[in-house]
């Protein structure tokens, strides 16, 4: 059968061409998808090719299916039903051409502006904002008083216009989601949102990566062309999104730094209480649409990433942020980083609307963390302790001159702090280190209960106290610090602590079963915690209005993860777990389960730390004799690290092996990068390679490079499970079982799952970068008798479960010739 066509730029590996069928599939049966693929084939490509060209065809197909649905009225002939049939083709033709044109203008328009560059002529003169305005940098006392209080809202831009098009066509476009923005009248419909594929990454920088990969692909038209002989293609509709910290274009805002400052900066230079002439000069408004509707042209036109749309801003002094609203639904493809689609606030600040639309989540092997740190919170007394202060402070200087209920919300915050501080003192004073509380022993403070806490929640957020009391804090400081000088405002912490206080509260008052809140003594501090238990309610939003939602990752394994923990309510998911490019040859993977004293398990029970180092220690030994370049070895945690180190050092064990492999050690305080760079450097200059020593999900334990050289062999040291005695581990894994009591699953059977899953993503992520292209290899040495459990064995991804052997030395003195003569093998 011939292969399908998914219009990549190269002639796609076989693994690419199984991935995007995979991707097609599952987009268009509307499933959800978790597909990996190793690092180095290409997945990027392999995502955008996969689902552009579904998305393509799938416009075109359901565009002939709505034509050729027009049906005749009674007693009309068939001729009359088929001019109308080729008017509704030809009209969407043209509404097509005609928003093309507008953008070839634009693409023009910059080829002669680049020109104009290098020729040394001037560029095009546009309007100089203006930015003196004295608002920014000086402030005075009257800065800091908090506004008669007032729910302040946000600018939203929308401008009507009417379609020159017919009805009935505009009608049929509509439908189908594919109705681009008036082209004469240039007039933007809110309505039209163009069928579309939201593509998330981590960064800002792993997103630029895709745009580059975007830049290399050209697609057929998603209408039929007039004459289907001739091969057509169609620039794709693609914008990237960011924050304001990313956009934002008025330097006097910008300069702030933190996001939070940026945010509320903007935010509040939008109120109707602001002077004119101190509001942003780039905000979209009424005089300056043409900007907008220029902007959102500019930005479709090219494929760009976040800096080009910054600085198509400045050309066209209009605020990014803002202007790019209104091009999110004329895109085919919009391209943003994690925190803006996990986010349901997020998503309708920027107002995206994901129902129907796909959506794809790369590098989503955090995505489970992403999901619980997003909806997760804690605060510390310490901090408690500063920002009652800091309140302290304000009232006292501030308490004549707060109108309206001000004075009444801001006692309210004070009780509510001394209510914590009440729970945090008491429990400095038990003798255990941390425990589980209920929302109502933290708020059993004199007078809490009659306070309404959502009511109080949404105070500090409209009325900015945590910006005012802050702002004069820092303000206080430089005055004092400059006496007889201008005062200058500091820069804040990203995060005020009252924000920080708000966003716990907000746990307090919507507590539900898939949270639990906690108190942990931590160093000298007593720390109040929020954490989510189950991340798959606050993911269902998404994937119950998307048409297809796709997770994507070089290490996804074991996919049973995710199924649990993000999709529980899902009955049938498609997963693919592609093989490497690399022939079996080119890959040894062993597990050794027993030395010369016996069995080798180094669970936290059993672990003598005197033997464990010393078995270890002759392992590594007589690896690094056999092992040429770079030998990494990864232990379940800094602690054991430590320890082993320790013992090493007073039995000679670690001058040995650095005498055969120059030893680098990532300790818990250590520069990790530093640490690396040698090692890097030993391995490149040295003869004998040299040892890396890290800690499984440590800081060398992901994005970190090991290809060729640099890990030809990969040590893992027993098992990372996490502490499960901990009373956070205790609730999140009694709240497995009891969900899967609901599902008639014996007890304790899904929380073992659970923490044996989270364990060997730690491992996979590890072990999974050694490869990194078609010509590299390497060894991957498991050490500890659990990893010969078929359950274990079963978690390791695809292409690295096909090297284990169904029957192998599992000795270390067996496992240490097979790598050997592996080695060997390389050799000749
Ligand atoms: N079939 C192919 N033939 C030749 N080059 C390819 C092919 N597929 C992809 N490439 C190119 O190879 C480069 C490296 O791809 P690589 O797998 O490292 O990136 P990736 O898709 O971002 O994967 P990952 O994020 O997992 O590292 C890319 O620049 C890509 O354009
Ligand atoms: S409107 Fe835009 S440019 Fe102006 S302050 Fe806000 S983010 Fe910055």
């Amino acid at each position: 059968m011939a292969k399908k066509n998914f219009h990549h730029p190269f002639t796609p590996y076989d693994i690419q061409q199984q991935f995007m069928e995979a991707v097609y599939n599952s987009i268009e049966s509307g499933k959800v998808g978790i597909f990996e693929s190793p690092t180095g084939t290409g997945k990027s490509l392999s995502l955008i090719c996969g689902s552009l060209t579904w998305l393509r065809e799938h416009k075109r197909k359901a565009f002939d299916e709505a034509v050729a649905a027009i049906q005749p009225d009674e007693d009309e002939p068939e001729w009359v039903v088929e001019h109308a049939r080729e008017a509704r083709r030809q009209e969407a033709r043209q509404m097509k051409a005609d928003f093309e044109a507008r953008l070839d203008a634009v693409r023009s328009r910059e080829r002669r502006l680049r020109e104009r560059q290098s020729n040394g002529e001037p560029p095009f003169k546009r309007r100089k904002p203006d930015t003196d305005s004295p608002h920014g940098t000086q402030s005075d006392e009257n800065d800091f008083v908090l506004d008669d209080y007032d729910s302040g809202d946000e600018l939203h831009s929308n401008a009507g216009g009417k379609s020159e098009y017919s009805t009935e066509t505009t009608k049929l476009m509509e439908k189908l989601g594919m109705l681009q923005a008036n082209a004469q009248s240039g007039a933007l419909d809110e309505d039209f949102d163009e069928l579309k594929i939201y593509f998330c990454s981590r960064t800002h920088s792993q997103l630029s990566q895709i745009v580059g990969e975007l830049k290399r692909i050209s697609l057929p038209p998603g209408l039929p062309p007039k004459d289907d002989s001739k091969e057509e293609r169609e620039a794709l509709k693609h914008l990237t999104l960011g924050s304001r910290k990313n956009l934002c274009i008025n330097s006097r805002v910008s300069a702030l730094g933190s996001q939070t400052a940026i945010n509320e900066r903007c935010v509040e230079l939008q109120q109707s209480s602001t002077r004119p002439d101190q509001k942003c000069a780039f905000l979209p408004n009424k005089e300056n649409q043409n900007q907008v509707f220029d902007f959102r042209d500019h930005a479709l036109a090219k494929i760009g990433d976040i800096e080009d749309l910054a600085s198509i801003g400045k050309k066209l002094q209009i605020c990014p942020y803002y202007a790019s609203r209104p091009a999110i639904n004329p895109a085919e493809i919009v391209t943003l980083p994690y925190p803006l689609l996990l986010q349901k606030s997020a998503r309708e600040a920027l107002g995206i609307s994901l129902k129907g639309h796909v959506v794809i989540i790369d590098e989503a092997h955090n995505l489970i963390n992403a999901v619980e740190s997003t909806y997760s919170a804690q605060i510390s007394d310490q901090q408690l302790h500063r920002a009652r202060e800091g309140l302290m402070v304000y009232l006292q200087k501030f308490r004549n001159r707060l109108k309206g209920s001000n004075r009444v919300y801001v006692t309210q915050v004070v009780r509510v702090i001394d209510s914590l501080l009440l729970f945090t003192t008491q429990a400095r004073t038990k003798n255990e280190v941390g425990g589980g509380v209920q929302p109502n022993d933290l708020l059993s403070g004199k007078g809490v209960d009659q306070i309404n806490l959502a009511k109080l929640v949404r105070y500090i957020n409209d009325s900015k106290l945590a910006r005012k009391v802050e702002g004069y804090a820092a303000y206080m400081k430089n005055s004092a610090q400059m006496t007889g000088q201008a005062p200058k405002e500091t820069a804040l912490p990203d995060i005020p602590t009252l924000t920080q206080i708000q966003t716990f509260l907000h746990t307090l008052m919507n507590p539900s079963k898939e949270g639990q809140h906690f108190w942990a003594k931590q160093n000298d501090d007593v720390v109040l915690r929020y954490l989510l238990l189950d991340p798959s309610e606050h993911f269902r939003d998404i994937v119950e209005e998307a048409r297809a939602v796709i997770l994507a990752g070089g290490t996804m394994s074991p996919m049973d993860e995710y199924r649990q923990q993000l999709f529980p309510y899902v009955h049938s998911i498609d997963t693919l777990s592609c093989g490497h490019l690399i022939p079996t040859s080119q890959l040894l993977v062993r597990s050794i389960t027993a030395d010369s004293q016996g069995p080798l398990e180094f669970s936290f029970k059993n672990r003598d730390v005197a033997a464990s180092a010393q078995r270890v220690g002759r392992v590594l030994e007589d690896l690094a004799r056999v092992v040429r370049g770079g030998l990494v070895v990864f232990f379940p945690s800094y602690g054991f690290l430590d320890e082993t180190t320790t013992r090493w050092k007073t039995t000679g064990v670690f001058e040995k092996l650095h005498a055969i492999k120059p030893v680098y050690c990532d300790g818990r305080n250590g520069a990790a990068e530093d640490i690396f760079k040698s090692y890097s450097e030993a391995i490149q200059t040295g003869l004998h390679g040299a040892t890396l020593l890290s800690v499984l999900g440590g800081k060398l334990s992901e994005g970190i490079n090991f290809s060729d050289d640099l890990g030809r062999c990969v040590v893992v040291v027993g098992l990372p499970f996490p502490n499960l005695e901990t009373p956070e581990w205790k609730a999140k894994l009694r709240y497995i079982d009891e969900r899967a009591a609901v599902r008639g699953q014996a007890k304790g059977k899904a929380s073992r799952e659970h923490a044996e899953n989270v364990c060997m993503r730690s491992v996979n992520q590890a072990i999974g970068r050694v490869i990194r292209h078609k010509d590299d290899w390497a060894s991957i040495v498991l050490m500890d008798s659990r990893y010969s459990q078929e359950r274990i064995k079963g978690k390791l991804p695809a292409w690295i479960k096909a090297s284990v052997p169904a029957t192998a030395a599992s000795s270390s003195d067996g496992i240490v010739m097979d790598v050997k003569v592996f080695f060997e093998s390389r050799e000749s």
